[in-house]
């Protein structure tokens, strides 16, 4: 931009009072000068001559010799050389002469300044600004559409600007934001360390709740100065670097995790923190369950198929005074007919001719002091029922080949969702059998009716799953959230679960798409003609009457007190909405 001593035309001829008509004609003409500066003999403004003093003086018929003395103004517009730029638009719209002499401290003369010098300044400013406002909105869009959280702050550490991304990141507005001190609103990025440094600093690490981000920190110089700083926050991790490499750190975090998953597989590594639920009723089967974890009966696990049946074992088991031993699974529909017999009580060395004649220790054995998780239990054959329930009647065993009798200490939890009673009906599941596992019951409801429990396993997956693969999302579209939502789950939290870390390795800013989700959800939710959509309000009445319950535990009078409605009412909305009831 223009300065104001830019503009000034610099006067280098000395005209004083005595300086005759004739030279000062000439001076006029080649200067090209509408008024003269008058000095005396110590260079000190004491007046102008201008055109109309020429005017003048040959009007009054003097001649070209005579001095200028007293054809000379004495009221003279100045101007302090240190006027500043600014004021020039007011003093071009204020000044009643077309030229100002522009005067230092000692009130010698500088030079003059011309108002048409001041427009055409004042014209090349605005343009200056125009470009600047071109520059500001190209900037603007710029950071609008960044992929990165961009924060820029001022000579003050005040926010200029930020990028939407940031603001999404951190949950923030931007009207919280803007011109306000960066060390109030973003302090765990240490932007001032620039201020100091006056250096970049590029690829500091941060972790917030959880998650990790690379911070750069640029401060904008000017001559050497720190007048701002721009803060690049790189969020979406290293997979904006390169997509392979965001597959490789996957992989390579996924196969870390489940390598510790394997080595500890032998133990339960689940407890009731680890079962997400906020649905009343569940809250009630896991107190019910970790009740009878302190008793010696067998449990029986009953639902559909990645309801958390095993997670619900687990946790027993970890409650449980068995917790040291160990935790064994056995899934019965896994293993082959003919070697599910040794796999149970293992074999004694010599009972099999073949390369394995050592003996070998079964389930029960290993399971001794602690507990046997049968799974998938009504798949087991018959005959191999009745061994295990002299097992559990008898708490002693055979080996195959063996003469030797064995007692255990072992708990049995058997899961299975199949129905044992339309089986024990056929004559598919001993009846006895049935009853000696059915002391104790646990039915885990599939997950299409444990409404509050969805959008609560999302968010719980969310957090537990940024950290095993290493992804920084953060939240939901509400289209997909939409999708989620209305989806039927036939394989109920495993299959969420499933969708999530599908949906977490696709979604690319930082939130999940609806193109994230898988094909055959979209199209089985669209294709389902969704129950009549609910309206914004009915959607809030539903939050809050889905909220209201929850918090109160399923009781209807407490919920119909809490949301100012009758109990009646209240149950109307439980069938309009299809709530479980
Ligand atoms: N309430 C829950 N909170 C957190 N994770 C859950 C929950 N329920 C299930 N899961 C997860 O879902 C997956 C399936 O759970 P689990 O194996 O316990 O189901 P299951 O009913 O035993 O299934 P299956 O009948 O197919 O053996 C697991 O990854 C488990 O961690």
């Amino acid at each position: 931009m223009s300065q104001f001593n830019d503009l000034i035309t610099p006067v280098d001829c000395i005209v004083t009072e005595d300086t005759r008509l004739s030279e000062a004609i000439s001076l006029m003409n080649s200067k090209k000068w509408n008024l003269l500066p008058v000095t005396n003999t110590n260079r000190e403004l004491v007046g102008v001559f201008t055109r109309s003093g020429i005017f003048q003086m040959i009007m009054d018929r003097k001649p070209l010799t005579t001095p200028i003395k007293s054809y000379m103004k004495e009221h003279v517009e100045t101007l302090p050389i240190d006027t500043p730029y600014e004021n020039i638009e007011m003093i071009v719209k204020n000044s009643p002469v077309g030229t100002g002499v522009v005067i230092d401290e000692h009130h010698h003369v500088v030079g003059i300044l011309t108002k048409t010098d001041m427009v055409m300044s004042l014209l090349q400013t605005s343009q200056e600004l125009k470009t600047v406002k071109i520059l500001k909105r190209t900037l603007e869009t710029a950071l609008d559409h960044a992929y990165d959280g961009i924060v820029m702050i001022d000579e003050k550490k005040n926010i200029q600007m930020v990028s939407p991304p940031l603001l999404e990141l951190f949950n923030l507005q931007p009207e919280s934001v803007l011109s306000k001190p960066v060390m109030k609103v973003l302090p765990d990025l240490h932007l001032d360390n620039v201020y100091q440094s006056a250096t970049a600093e590029i690829s500091g690490f941060l972790e917030i709740n959880g998650i990790k981000y690379i911070v750069h920190r640029i401060p904008i110089l000017e001559d050497g100065k720190v007048i701002g700083a721009i803060g690049k926050i790189v969020f979406r991790q290293l997979n904006e670097v390169s997509e392979l490499f965001k597959k490789l750190q996957k992989a390579e975090n996924k196969a870390s995790f489940y390598h510790q998953q394997f080595q500890k597989s032998a133990s339960a590594r689940f407890t009731w923190e680890h079962l997400f639920t906020v649905d009343p009723y569940m809250e009630k089967l896991k107190k019910s369950a970790a009740k009878a974890a302190k008793g010696r009966s067998t449990i029986l696990i009953r639902g559909e198929s990645g309801t958390g049946k095993e997670l619900f074992a687990q946790a027993i088991h970890n409650s449980s005074a068995r917790s040291t031993g160990k935790f064994i699974v056995v899934n019965c529909a896994a293993i082959p007919e003919d070697l599910l017999e040794s796999e149970f009580f293992g074999y004694d060395e010599g009972a099999f001719t073949g390369a394995r004649q050592k003996g070998k220790l079964g389930k029960f054995d290993l399971a001794n002091g602690g507990t046997l998780f049968l799974d998938e239990i009504g798949d087991m054959s018959l005959s191999l029922q009745a061994k295990l329930l002299r097992v559990l009647q008898e708490r002693e065993f055979y080996r195959v080949g063996g003469t030797v009798r064995i007692q255990v200490d072992v708990r049995i939890v058997a899961a299975t969702n199949r129905n044992l009673e339309e089986m024990v009906k056929e004559g598919l599941f001993r009846e006895d059998l049935y009853y000696r596992l059915n002391v104790i019951s646990l039915n885990v409801p599939p997950l299409r009716e444990r409404l509050y429990d969805t959008d609560h396993l999302i968010s719980q997956f969310m957090i537990e799953l940024n950290q095993i693969l290493g992804t920084s999302i953060t939240g939901i579209e509400d289209r997909a959230r939409e999708v989620i939502l209305d989806y039927a789950w036939p394989g109920n939290v495993r299959e969420l679960r499933n969708v999530m870390e599908r949906a977490m390795t696709f979604a690319e800013n930082g939130k999940i798409r609806f193109e994230d989700l898988p094909e055959y959800m979209v199209k089985q939710v669209s294709m389902r003609d969704l129950s009549p959509r609910v309206s914004l309000v009915e959607n809030a009445e539903l939050e809050a009457i889905k909220k209201a319950l929850v918090q109160v535990k399923g009781n209807k009078v407490k919920a119909a007190r809490l949301l100012g409605i009758s109990r009646s009412g209240l149950y109307e909305k439980i069938k309009k909405y299809k709530l479980p009831t």
